[in-house]
């Protein structure tokens, strides 16, 4: 057998035993990984009865009793034939041809071949034909005998079927192995999810129950298992969905003292329903976990600032572009935010990322202006050691894989250098970066939001702006009004910071408070929210510093296009004793003192020069 399974490729492994032996011998390859036995029939209906896996019988065909019968015309008498199975009619049919006087023994064991080679002999049997196992007995009890051998097709035979066997039990385990994975694969969610769950069936009884389901439901009759639904969780709704076979997605309820959020999915196979499976979990226990998202997001800087409801105003410019922005806030799409200087479009992007469901990760922000391409480049991209634009050690995540997940605002988009703009268009497009001097691709998945000022469409027709990244950040645009297309919002944004920034005392500085309002109407407010937020800021530094109302309008620009104009002061106007008045109430603080003023601190530096304002301790 093992020639003719070399010749044909099969690894087997032989080995030869007496029938005590087999058994042992068979538990020992099984134990070595041996997945199927072939073996003679007498051997291999004992291992059949002692072995869990498969075994192949060679049986003894026609083919190998011709040899016997060149043996067996030479008897001159009975000849006894011993087999486990029956033996074949083609047999019987020879024995008559060639006038044989044949007997026939069956037996099952070892004992019943022994018996059968007695009886044989008791019958006056001369001559005995069979396999090894009433061999051994034929030789004890000197019985003439004649051992059957298999044929080579018989092995054939054998090895072809212990082949396809050998396929359809590996294919067995292999399934067997997936389908392992998969349960366990759903043991781990199961057990290791957040949410809680219960399975019932078509019947409604509890199948499984997992431990957070436990930890979170008032649950009554434990074991769970096998009861009614409605023994152990009386307003789970369960039934409900049994009945009709409706999903039911995302429902609140109370159940017992707790809130949950809940999801009730009937199991349908081949059109009927087999049972249903809900998953809950703790509102408060949401609640927790996305603070505990954000507050580490906000550790590293990396979180939304600001919410929709955050935003003053009641205009219908501003509710009208607060209204489109929630809408664009549940999709993915990029989204451009254009508006004049000061607007609030950060702050939109901010909201609109904490209403996205991309809230609870990064909310990244780059400023494309004031940047030299390449600083902007590393900042994107990131790098890797030795790969620093600026020759620091180490390596540096990119803006766009710190906001994978989440969001990436590119503020002032207008003014980044073009090339700049064509790395953007194609990591857009490709949806992967790499960092400068890194050899791995990282995969992508970032909304991004750009703002700009500009009028990009313009920019693009002259050159300045990349057409095809404008296409790319413009799926979506958002407008945001000016300030004075907002009806009386200044009203709202005074009425708000000056309670702000005077707290209790805001009734003592009321009346002073209205005349100035009143004064700012028909303004234009070129620098838009972020101008007159400065001038609230410094007309309360002044309040509080005494001033009157008069001393504080001379101070303001009179007019909208006046104040239009000091828009980048010059400081032209201002006095020597304005400006020490500014910096005393700021406390010598120059960035405050210049946003008082209303001017860039390096104007605020010149003009202190001009008029040979000196300052120690300058913060
Ligand atoms: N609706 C609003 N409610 C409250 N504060 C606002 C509102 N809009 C803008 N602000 C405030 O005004 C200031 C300017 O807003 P923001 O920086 O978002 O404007 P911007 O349009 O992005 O400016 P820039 O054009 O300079 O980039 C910020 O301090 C912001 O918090």
């Amino acid at each position: 057998m093992k020639t003719i399974a070399e010749e044909r490729g099969i690894g087997i492994e032989t080995c030869t035993a007496i029938l005590e032996e087999a058994e042992s011998i068979a538990i020992d390859a099984i134990k070595r990984g041996i997945k199927v036995i072939i073996s003679r029939s007498g051997m291999a209906f004992l291992l059949k009865q002692k072995c869990h896996i498969p075994v192949v019988d060679t049986k003894l065909t026609s083919g190998s009793y011709i040899n016997a019968f060149e043996k067996i015309r030479m008897v001159n008498g009975p000849v006894a034939f011993f087999s486990i199975d029956k033996i074949q009619d083609n047999v019987r049919s020879l024995c008559y041809f060639l006038h044989v006087d044949a007997n026939y023994y069956y037996f099952k064991d070892t004992e019943g071949a022994q018996a059968a080679v007695k009886q044989a002999i008791k019958d006056g049997n001369i001559f005995g034909v069979g396999g090894v196992l009433t061999k051994k007995f034929a030789e004890k009890l000197q019985l003439d005998y004649y051992t059957l051998e298999n044929t080579r097709e018989d092995i054939e035979t054998a090895l072809d079927t212990a082949q396809q066997i050998l396929q359809s039990v590996l294919e067995g385990e292999r399934r067997n192995h997936i389908l392992q994975l998969h349960l366990k694969r759903y043991e781990t969610i199961f057990n290791y999810t957040h949410d809680g769950i219960i399975a019932i069936d078509k019947k409604g009884k509890v199948e499984v129950v997992n431990k957070q389901a436990d930890d979170i439901l008032p649950l009554k009759n434990k074991p769970y298992e096998g009861r009614h639904i409605e023994e152990i969780l009386p307003e789970t709704k369960l039934p409900s969905v049994l009945q009709n076979g409706n999903k039911e997605l995302d429902e609140l309820m109370k159940i017992g003292n707790v809130i949950i959020n809940t999801n009730r999915v009937p199991i349908i196979v081949d059109g009927e329903i087999e049972g249903v499976v809900a998953t809950f979990r703790d509102i408060e226990s949401i609640k927790n976990s996305e603070q505990k998202i954000r507050s580490s997001l906000h550790r590293k800087g990396l979180a939304s600032r600001y919410r929709f409801a955050d935003m003053i105003g009641e205009s219908r410019a501003i509710r009208r572009a607060i209204r489109i922005a929630k809408s664009y806030a549940h999709t993915n799409s990029n989204i451009l935010i254009s508006g004049e200087i000061g607007t609030g479009k950060e702050m939109f992007a901010h909201a609109i990322h904490h209403e996205s469901n991309r809230r609870n990760k990064p909310f990244v922000t780059i400023n494309c202006t004031n940047y030299s391409s390449q600083a902007l480049q590393a900042d994107l991209l990131g790098y890797e050691n030795g790969f620093s634009p600026f020759g620091i050690k180490g390596s540096k995540e990119g803006a766009f894989e710190l906001a994978h997940g989440g969001t990436l605002f590119l503020d002032k988009i207008g003014d980044s250098p073009l090339e700049v703009q064509s790395l953007l268009a194609r990591i857009i497009d490709a949806k992967e970066v790499r960092r400068i001097g890194g050899d791995k691709v990282i995969p992508i998945d970032v909304r991004i939001i750009a703002s700009t000022s500009h009028n990009l469409t313009k920019d693009a027709s002259q050159g300045h702006f990349l057409e095809e990244l404008m296409y790319s950040l413009s799926v979506l645009t958002l407008h945001i009004p000016s300030l004075h297309e907002r009806d009386m919002d200044y009203v709202l944004f005074c009425d708000t910071w000056f309670h702000r920034n005077f707290g209790a005392d805001y009734v003592l500085y009321k009346k002073k408070i209205d005349i100035i309002v009143h004064y700012f109407q028909g303004y234009e407010w070129k620098g838009n929210i972020r101008q007159l937020s400065n001038i609230i800021e410094r007309i309360s530094v002044l309040l509080k510093n005494d001033m009157t109302v008069e001393e504080i309008i001379s101070t303001l620009p009179h007019g909208g296009n006046e104040l239009i104009r000091n828009q980048n002061v010059t400081l032209g106007k201002w006095t020597r004793s304005s400006i020490v008045e500014a910096l005393t109430a700021s406390h010598l603080n120059i960035s405050r003192t210049a946003r008082m003023l209303n001017c860039s601190r390096s104007t605020l530096y010149k003009k202190m020069k001009e008029l040979n304002i000196k300052v120690n301790n300058i913060r």
